[in-house]
């Protein structure tokens, strides 16, 4: 089974997905992680050298790949991965997928991109935590329709890693 965590920038992807992957000794993998190995730069110097729409094409190619696997593995997208190319549907009928939405209120988005900005390039550059909120509340109320097709919803707000790990093992099996 792949089980794919999605959600908006910070909501835990990563960190989360990554636990959850030695919880049920599955292979973790991030697609960001996986696009950087592939064009051999960080995401935001591919975003600057090649610009987003190229990112966007290689990531709905690297998607589309690691959907193919039939091993069991925890797969954690980029917050925009199910917004573009039609990667929610891949993500959905895709055999053997289980698809996750890592579901976070604005303030604590807002709260932790805040101090998680640096790398996220579509973010870096903003400067208050007005500016901040309004970028994200604008972002998100485009994108959460993506999100809510998820099959699975587990809300992250004021909870730890090991938390949210044990909810979607409870939702998931
Ligand atoms: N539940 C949590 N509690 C505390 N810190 C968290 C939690 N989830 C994520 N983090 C931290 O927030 C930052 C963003 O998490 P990350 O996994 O990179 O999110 P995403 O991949 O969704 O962008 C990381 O520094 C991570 O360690
Ligand atoms: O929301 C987005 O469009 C993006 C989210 C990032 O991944 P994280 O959600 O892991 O930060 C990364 O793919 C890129 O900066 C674009
Ligand atoms: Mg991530």
């Amino acid at each position: 089974m792949i089980i794919v965590l999605i959600g908006y920038m910070a909501s835990g992807k990563t960190s989360v997905g990554k636990k959850l992957a030695k919880k049920l000794n599955y292979k973790f993998i991030d697609l960001d992680d996986y696009i950087v190995e592939k064009e051999n730069m960080s995401v935001t110097e591919v975003f600057k050298e090649k610009g987003e729409i190229y990112f966007r094409k290689q990531e709905s190619i690297y998607l589309n790949k690691l959907l193919k696997s039939k091993k069991n593995r925890v797969l954690s997208v980029g917050g925009g991965t199910p917004c573009y190319s039609g990667n929610m549907d891949v993500i959905l009928n895709s055999k053997n997928v289980k698809s996750i939405y890592l579901k976070a209120s604005l303030n604590t988005l807002v709260e932790k991109l805040m101090r998680k900005k640096a790398t996220r390039p579509l973010i870096a550059h903003i400067e208050t935590e007005t500016e901040m909120t309004e970028f994200i509340g604008k972002h998100l109320f485009e994108r959460v329709q993506f999100y809510n097709q998820a099959e699975i919803q587990v809300s992250i707000d004021n909870k730890s890693k090991d938390d949210i790990v044990e909810d979607i093992i409870l939702e998931l099996f």
